[in-house]
């Protein structure tokens, strides 16, 4: 596969063992600036290690990752991390905010890692906890949320400091049912209206993946089908993500 011209984020002939076992085979995909992708496959099949290694948490055992023309398969540990702390969004299906921070201080930790003001970095990470519906959860510790305002804050905290692309790995697993469309609706929202590119990785919920521009498929670690874009998956596509942020 070659990069079409338009790709922000792109891989090439991905592999990568977990202790010795193949997680991703031969994989290679590629991303468009502004893009909703969607990569879905039964539990197991490598969405996770997929994700891990286009954000460059990862590093592939063969392969590569190019972002804006930067290979990230070659970049030191620490230039990586740059990358993804100024870059990239990640939002996991469980919120894993300190316990010890506020709300706000949850969302604005990207601002305030890379050296924001305090001010500015508080009035931004309020704007996104009142776009997201939490704004009433700012001073309070994650304790006192509920899973469903913890993980608006992770989600927050993935879009506070306006990143290319947001990575979010099963984002509304721990959610209950009455809750997961309306989440993943507010950060596919969120983001296309800030045209961040995100790469979503979902279950079975092939309903969830409606939201998304292009959905592709792993099974046992290898991309399998063709691309599957979002008219043909249903009411729950692209037009019907109305909520305002
Ligand atoms: N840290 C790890 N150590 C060992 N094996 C792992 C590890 N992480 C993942 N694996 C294995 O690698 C394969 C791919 O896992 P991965 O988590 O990427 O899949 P997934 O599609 O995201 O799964 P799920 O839907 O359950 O999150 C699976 O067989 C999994 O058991």
């Amino acid at each position: 596969m070659v990069a079409a011209p338009e790709d922000l984020l792109w891989a090439r002939g991905l592999h990568y063992e977990h202790e010795g076992s193949p997680a991703l085979q031969d994989v290679s995909v590629g991303v468009r600036e502004g893009e909703i992708l969607s990569v879905v496959g039964p539990r197991g099949c490598g969405k996770s290690t997929l994700l891990g290694c286009l954000s460059g948490r990862l590093v592939p055992v063969r392969g590569e990752v190019w972002f804006n023309s930067v290979p990230l398969h070659t970049l030191s540990e620490s230039a990586r991390e740059r990358l993804r702390l100024d870059r990239f969004g990640w939002i996991g299906s469980e919120p894993q905010l300190l316990p010890e921070l506020t709300a706000w201080e949850n969302a604005a930790l990207p601002l305030l890692l890379a050296g924001s003001g305090h001010r500015a970095a508080r009035r931004a990470a309020c704007e996104w906890l009142d776009r997201l519906d939490v704004g009433d959860c700012a001073r309070k510790r994650p304790g006192a949320l509920l899973q469903a305002q913890r993980q608006r804050v992770a989600i927050a905290r993935a879009l506070v400091h306006s990143p290319t692309v947001v990575f979010a790995d099963e984002p509304t697993a721990p959610l209950h049912q009455a809750d997961r469309a309306q989440v993943l609706r507010t950060l596919t929202t969120a983001a296309r209206s800030h045209r961040i590119t995100v790469v979503l990785a979902t279950g079975q919920e092939t309903r969830m993946a409606g939201v998304a521009d292009r959905t592709i498929t792993l099974v046992d670690g290898r991309r399998v089908g063709v691309d599957t874009p979002a008219a043909s998956t249903g009411p729950e596509g692209r037009a019907a993500c109305s909520l305002s942020v």
